[in-house]
């Protein structure tokens, strides 16, 4: 899919892998709507990509991915400011595991009502014009981080959701191709200040940071090249693509049918 004149929605875009998600849509030609509870960060953030892009590329909108009003909301104000929504971007994603309900609505529930209310303005069957929608999972989506139980099952989560919503888009002639982003730790604020969000599994803070520092960190950046490989090859559909710093991958599952 070439991205000139595209647009694209991404939540939890005001910081970290949102952010350059944002960037670099936006440097390939797309109109990116940012979506974030965070109003400070997301109009500073705003204020700055129009002085870069132009007035017209970009908007900014508060939504809390918990809220299916806000959501909803968001989604129906970016069809009538650009026209129409081609790539969706599920990112936005919390790690506390004592807070562990929050982390299970935001980091599942979120994708699959960001997924959901995107499919009704994209989906051919309901008169849209198609196009990607990329969900952000994790590593601990495909393997366990045992300092993050939740977090893992809630990632886990994100790539079963994708791949069977991946399938059915197909077969039911969607006209969309839905992948999802697998990244080992990359550095942001989620990264940072983990141990207090451990809740009872802070022992094992040093463990994942040892673990963390023997796979090594990604930059947002490397994160967002992937997500565009993603976006750009009509050819991936249903794929859960693994981002580590010295490899990618393309994951193989067993076949079931
Ligand atoms: N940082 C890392 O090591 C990794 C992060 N991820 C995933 O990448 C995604 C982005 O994470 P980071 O950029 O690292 O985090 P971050 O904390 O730097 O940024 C997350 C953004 O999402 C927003 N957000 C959080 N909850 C929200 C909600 N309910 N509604 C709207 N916006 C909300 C925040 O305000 C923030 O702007 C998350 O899904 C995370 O699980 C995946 C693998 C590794
Ligand atoms: C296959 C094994 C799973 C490996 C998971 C790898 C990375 C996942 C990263 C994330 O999704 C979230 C980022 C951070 C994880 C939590 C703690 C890091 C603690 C670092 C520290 O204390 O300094």
């Amino acid at each position: 899919m070439a991205l000139d004149g595209k647009v694209a929605v991404v939540t939890g875009a005001a910081m970290g892998i949102g952010k350059a998600m944002t960037e670099i849509l936006l440097q390939n030609g797309a109109k990116v709507a940012l979506l974030d509870f965070n109003e400070t960060a997301g109009k500073s953030l705003l204020e700055a990509l129009k002085k870069q892009y132009g007035q017209e590329k970009t908007l900014f909108l508060t939504c809390d991915i918990e809220s299916e009003e806000q959501t909803k909301a968001a989604l129906q104000t970016t069809r009538e400011t650009f026209g129409g929504i081609d790539i969706m971007c599920n990112n936005a994603g919390i790690l506390n595991e004592s807070t562990w309900e929050k982390t299970v609505s935001i980091n599942l529930m979120g994708v699959i009502r960001g997924t959901y209310l995107a499919l009704e303005h994209m989906s051919k069957l309901n008169g849209g014009q198609g196009g990607v929608i990329i969900n952000t999972a994790s590593m601990a989506g495909l393997g366990p981080l045992p300092s993050c139980p939740v977090y893992t099952a809630s990632k886990h989560g994100v790539v079963g959701f994708t791949r069977a919503i991946a399938a059915a888009s197909s077969a039911l002639g969607y006209g969309i191709r839905i992948n999802v982003l697998c990244p080992g730790f990359v550095q942001t604020d989620l990264f940072s200040n983990i141990p207090a969000r451990l809740g009872k599994f802070s022992l094992l803070a040093d463990a994942t940071k040892k673990m963390a520092e023997k796979m090594e960190t990604l930059s947002v950046s490397e994160v967002a090249e992937c997500l565009l490989e993603l976006v750009v090859d009509e050819m991936k559909n249903g794929e859960a693509f693994m981002v580590l710093p010295k490899s990618k991958k393309y994951m193989t599952f067993p076949v079931l049918l």
